[in-house]
């Protein structure tokens, strides 16, 4: 069994605000093994961004932040804020859903690069880190890499933009690097683009991964495994063949289903499936399985009970119907 990176182990947490409290994730498990990719799907407000921030304690203050257990790299960790900022930019690094967020519009695309090295490798020159900057960016398909250093932020389309992040995020050399619905704010053809970025990139790199997506065609591409989370739970994990070809949770089943071909040409006569219901108020969160009131296949029990965990061939999944 590979090693883990990163363990974490039943992890909560709940935003407090105008006299209630919403309970946003729910007891969530997460196991990163040394080199693997692990892909975290859901719907939007499912509570995948909120996995990544809690990792990197960016939740916003009113996030009320525990669990079980957690470690990274061999070591017991809290998570706490202190102890999140030293590993932030050096052990674990993030590309975000916009780039824009992560780059400085006054400061030329070259000492970015630059700068966010100096933390990892405090006694290279400037000239050694350009030059690495530089490698990097032209390895990752940025045409005139030497000449685009120049350039400022906004000279550069949304694709490239995206580049210099994942150029950025690769400079550092992090042990975990995590990608916040790393194509969402990029159109479909770009979109194609940054995803073989990131595929190369997954075949060059020795860093594990953690991919945060609501298209299970992107994690199918890029992930090893997959964690599918509804409202704030863990509902099935597994190798992500297994889970796209045989998913056990009737969720799972159900977002597949709604999983649309983003390259296919779209057909105007055809409905998309979509799943009805909506997701429970966070404050009131039910007794029995969360996804009950929206389950095709729910039995009384399911209302009034916590599912049942099951594992099978290297699949976990929380429903109280027997595998098929
Ligand atoms: N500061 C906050 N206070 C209260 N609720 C919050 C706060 N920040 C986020 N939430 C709630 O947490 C829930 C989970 O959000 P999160 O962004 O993690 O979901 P997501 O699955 O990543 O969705 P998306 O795909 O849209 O990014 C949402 O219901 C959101 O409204």
């Amino acid at each position: 069994m590979t090693e883990a990176l990163l363990t974490i182990e039943n992890l909560n947490v709940s935003y407090r605000g105008s006299g209630r409290v919403a309970h946003i994730l729910d007891g969530v498990d997460i196991m990163i093994g040394r080199g693997q990719s692990v892909g975290l799907v859901g719907e939007s407000g499912s509570g995948k961004s909120t996995v990544a921030f809690a990792l990197l304690s960016l939740l916003a203050d009113n996030a009320e932040v525990s669990a079980r257990r957690a470690a990274f790299d061999g070591r017991e960790t809290n998570f706490g804020a202190r102890e999140t900022a030293a590993l932030r930019g050096t052990d674990i690094a993030m590309i975000f859903q916009d780039p824009m967020t992560a780059l400085n519009p006054l400061f030329t695309i070259g000492t970015q690069l630059v700068d966010i090295q100096r933390q990892r490798f405090p006694n290279e020159n400037r000239r050694a880190l350009w030059a690495r900057a530089e490698s990097v960016l032209a390895d990752i398909g940025v045409p005139d890499a030497a000449g685009r250093m120049h350039r400022y932020p906004h000279e550069f389309s949304g694709g490239m933009r995206q580049r210099v992040v994942i150029a950025m995020a690769l400079l550092v050399e992090p042990k975990l690097l995590i990608a916040d619905e790393p194509t969402t704010a990029l159109d479909a053809t770009i979109e194609a683009q940054v995803v073989e970025v990131l595929h190369r990139l997954r075949q060059r790199t020795s860093a594990s991964m953690l991919i945060v997506s609501h298209s299970m065609g992107l994690i199918a591409e890029l992930c090893d495994s997959v964690v599918v989370m509804y409202a704030g739970t863990v509902v099935e994990s597994g190798p992500v063949g297994a889970v796209l070809h045989r998913p056990r949770h009737p969720y799972t089943r159900a977002l597949l289903a709604c999983e649309i071909d983003p390259y296919a040409a779209l057909d105007p006569t055809q409905d998309l499936a979509t799943i009805p219901g909506s997701v429970p108020d966070p404050a009131r969160r039910p007794p029995g399985c969360i996804f009950a009131s929206r389950c095709p296949a729910r039995h009384d029990r399911c209302s009034d009970r916590p599912p049942r965990r099951q594992a099978r061939d290297g699949q976990a999944y929380s429903c109280w119907l027997e595998a098929a």
